[in-house]
């Protein structure tokens, strides 16, 4: 039986590489994220690698609670057997000491990072398609277990998000749903040139002279969180760089 990952963020990063990974397993995919455009090249280049499998996309922003309650509701039947969510979409927004913090910054990433995964989650494990194998995880950080200067708020989501996914993980243990946070430590994604509003140059220097991890590092390893077999649940997986032994980065400036 084909299964069904959904996968928030899915048009950069992380996201798209577990697309592209769970892509060559066989999954269908349902794929969203604001910027449309990247998801229908996405889709397109899948489709024409792996043909046999199914992909639907949308526009999403996990910010806008009614979008995303109206949008998984108006989802085609056939898409409304999940088994399993990737709670991916997520972002950091600037690095300040807490006292030159931006609000806007702060709204953004609680906003995202915290209640853009609990509209998805909430709208999404009714559909969770438990007699097949279900499980959501959740995409937390090594920002979730420890803090470093100036990471304030982006830490303080990311602890939230460890602590809803053992939230998760005992409420929906009835509901026959695995639960699982993912904690990277740097993957050289978009994200830093996302922290830094566009600037390049400054989001580059963070991975001088450190091999970070891929967004395909991540997603090989929650597709092996995702097979285990059905009495094995990973809670938590923390997974560095070998070159970056705590949270803390030297080239984060
Ligand atoms: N890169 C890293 O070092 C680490 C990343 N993480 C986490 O991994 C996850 C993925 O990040 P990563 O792939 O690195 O970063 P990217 O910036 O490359 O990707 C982030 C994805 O999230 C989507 N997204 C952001 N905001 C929204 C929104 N409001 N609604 C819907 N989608 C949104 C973006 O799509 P779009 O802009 O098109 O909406 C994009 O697809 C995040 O949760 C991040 O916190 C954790 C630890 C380390
Ligand atoms: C875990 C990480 O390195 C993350 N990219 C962050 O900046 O916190």
């Amino acid at each position: 039986m084909t299964k069904t990952v959904f996968i928030t963020g899915a048009s950069s990063g992380i996201g798209q590489a577990c697309a592209e990974v769970l892509a060559k397993e066989g999954y269908n995919l349902l794929l969203c994220a604001r910027r449309l455009n990247r998801l229908e090249a996405l889709k397109d280049a899948l489709l024409a690698a792996y043909p046999t499998i199914q992909i639907h996309i949308f526009e999403l922003d996990v910010r806008d609670a009614e979008q995303v309650a109206n949008q998984i509701e108006g989802l085609p039947p056939a898409w409304k057997k999940i088994n399993v969510l990737i709670n991916n979409a997520g972002l950091s927004q600037g690095l300040d000491p807490i006292q030159n913090g931006d609000i806007g910054d702060w709204d953004r990433m609680i906003d995202t990072n915290i209640k853009g995964l609990l509209y998805v989650s909430k709208s999404v494990i009714p559909l969770m398609d438990t007699e097949n194998g279900a499980h959501i995880v959740n995409l937390g950080s090594i920002a979730g277990k420890e803090v470093y200067p100036n990471g304030n708020v982006y830490c303080a989501t990311k602890h939230a998000v460890d602590a809803l996914t053992k939230a998760m993980r005992i409420d929906l243990l009835t509901q026959g749903i695995k639960v699982t946070s993912i904690d990277p430590g740097m993957v050289e994604t978009e994200f830093s040139e996302v922290r830094f509003h566009g600037d390049r140059e400054r989001a580059k220097n963070v991975y001088n002279g450190v091999q970070a991890l891929t967004g395909k590092d991540i997603a090989e390893t929650i597709l092996f969180v995702i097979t285990r077999p059905a009495h094995v649940n990973i809670n938590d997986l923390l997974i560095m760089p070998t070159a970056q032994a705590t949270g803390t980065i030297v080239n984060r400036k």
